[in-house]
């Protein structure tokens, strides 16, 4: 059993929502790149930049929301860091004008993204070092829909060789409830081998499998407020961005 707080899918929505309203006035982007700066930091905590690991890739694979766009940040530190992430972000938004440049950022910093086919290629433990999923986070509704059902499927059929790092919630479980109950073709279930939970972990890391690493990030509230929400500020040390929890 877990010592720490969890958040409901619904109260996390509202504690975004007062973050980013009139009384806090943080912008999505601020909050964005300290989500993903925490789990670009938990990437390097688990996986050492030692010379093979840095050679090898890390394969961002970004949905179509937000929980995406902590993926876009994280490679872009990732690539700072001296790692050699690549990118696969099949829907982009296209109605958000900063989607767009953090996309322009990662051509900068000369990170390549992949196309339909060209990111199959990087599911190879040989090739790469883990796989970043910030497919989807605390706003997933099932049923999944294609392309992501077909990739989340790849995914799942890797991981037992090429490690999971979830971004906040592993991709298609439920938020509140945890990975589907069964898996069938139209529900691929994935089991990270590290979760990086935002703010506050939320109430499906209680079901993760006993070997889980667990980071919280997303270091971004002061104690008032988190107990307003129910949980107790986390024992960041110094300027880490990640704390590890289990
Ligand atoms: N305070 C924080 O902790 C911060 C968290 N951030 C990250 O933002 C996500 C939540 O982002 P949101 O945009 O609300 O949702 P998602 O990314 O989870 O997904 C929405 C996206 O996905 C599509 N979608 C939903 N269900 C399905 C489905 N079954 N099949 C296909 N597509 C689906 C939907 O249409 C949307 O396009 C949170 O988890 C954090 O990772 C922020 O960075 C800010 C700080
Ligand atoms: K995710």
């Amino acid at each position: 059993m877990n010592n720490f707080k969890v958040v409901s899918a619904k109260l996390a929505a509202e504690l975004d929502k007062e973050l980013m309203g009139p009384k806090v006035g943080y912008t999505l982007q601020q909050l964005m790149e300290l989500a993903g700066l925490s789990v670009a930091q938990a990437v390097q905590h688990s996986f050492p930049p030692t010379a093979t690991n840095s050679n090898k890739h890390i394969l961002v694979l970004a949905g179509p929301g937000n929980n995406g766009g902590d993926g876009l940040v994280c490679a872009r530190h990732l690539k700072l860091f001296g790692y050699n992430p690549v990118v696969y972000y099949p829907k982009r938004n296209g109605r958000v004008e900063f989607y767009s440049q953090l996309v322009h950022q990662l051509e900068f910093v000369h990170v390549p993204l992949l196309d339909d086919s060209d990111w199959l290629t990087y599911l190879q433990p040989d090739r790469t070092l883990c796989i970043v999923d910030a497919l989807f986070g605390f706003s997933f509704k099932p049923p999944l829909r294609e392309p992501f059902t077909t990739i989340m499927a790849e995914v799942a059929r890797v991981q037992q060789n090429l490690p999971v790092v979830s971004v906040d919630v592993p991709s298609g479980w439920d938020v509140d409830q945890g990975p589907p109950l069964e898996e069938t073709p139209a529900s691929p279930v994935l089991n990270p081998k590290v979760l990086v939970s935002l703010t506050v972990p939320k109430p499906c890391s209680s079901l993760l499998k006993p070997n889980t690493i667990h980071y919280i990030g997303g270091r971004f509230v002061p104690r008032d407020f988190a107990n307003k929400y129910g949980f107790e500020p986390f024992d960041y040390q110094g300027g880490d961005q990640v704390l590890r929890l289990q």
